[in-house]
């Protein structure tokens, strides 16, 4: 079988806020049409490595390259224009626009029968094509984390980055985004890094994890061989590892 091609690739990585370095060496990569859980105890870094992946937080040092294109240097904007599609913990929809509004405001065509567009993503959310006229204010907060998803999906991103997608959410709204990802990531093939704290979950529908630790990452493995064995988590996981 030929080897996948490489998507994305993080080097040598140093990065934190301001003059703070909070990871101090990241390296790892991420093949094209793969999928990765980003694991880590509070405060070890996850937000901050997809902050800097996308231009958000300072790089102190190290290479990003996407597609085999650096984009370390590159502002937010031409991140997203090279095909980093975030969607940030804080779900910054437009809450004055309804949710179809949301959708159209931002679309760029995508490649193939597979270009997600606003309809698209309303087949992927029946819960958001209800509420089309609805005001980004009136969605609940699994309503609201649909439509992040889904306005980063309409920009038809090469890379689809997901910061804590479920945290705070109702189970039921839970099980609903989860199915919603995996079939973009698993059915689809759509690369996606999933930042999550807590890592049954997330390991169900990734293909591989990294755990980031002590300012790097600490652990490399396939999502499928830590749920059959969550042992090499404990260390760094503890409880969590179990649920
Ligand atoms: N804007 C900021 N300015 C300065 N320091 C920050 C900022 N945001 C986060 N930090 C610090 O960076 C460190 C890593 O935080 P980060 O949010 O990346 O961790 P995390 O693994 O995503 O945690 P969580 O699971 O709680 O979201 C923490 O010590 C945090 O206090």
């Amino acid at each position: 079988m030929a080897e996948a091609q490489t998507l994305l690739e993080v080097d040598g990585l140093r990065c934190g806020y301001g003059e703070a370095v909070v990871l101090s060496e990241v390296s790892f990569s991420l093949a094209a049409g793969r999928s990765l859980a980003l694991l880590g105890r509070n405060g070890t870094g996850k937000t901050t490595l997809i902050n800097t992946l996308v231009g958000a937080a300072r790089r102190h040092a190290g290479r990003i390259t996407l597609a085999g294109r650096e984009i370390h240097g590159l502002p937010s904007w031409e991140r997203a224009a090279a095909g980093i599609g975030w969607v940030p913990q804080e779900r910054n929809i437009f809450k004055s626009l309804t949710v179809e509004e949301n959708l159209t405001a931002v679309a760029r065509p995508g490649r193939g029968p597979a270009a997600w567009t606003p309809q698209r993503a309303f087949e992927l959310f029946p819960r958001l094509a209800e509420r089309r006229r609805n005001l980004g204010n009136q969605l609940s907060g699994g309503e609201q984390q649909m439509l992040a998803v889904a306005r980063a999906l309409v920009l038809n991103p090469r890379l689809l980055l997901l910061d804590e997608p479920l945290e705070g959410l109702a189970p039921i709204i839970v099980e609903e985004l989860l199915h919603a990802i995996r079939r973009v990531v698993r059915d689809e093939g759509l690369s996606a890094i999933v930042v999550e704290q807590h890592p049954a979950m997330v390991l169900a529908i990734t293909d591989e994890a990294i755990v980031l630790d002590r300012g790097g990452v600490v652990l490399r493995a396939a999502s499928q061989a830590l749920l059959d064995d969550p042992a090499p988590l404990e260390p760094w996981l503890g409880v969590a590892s179990h649920g």
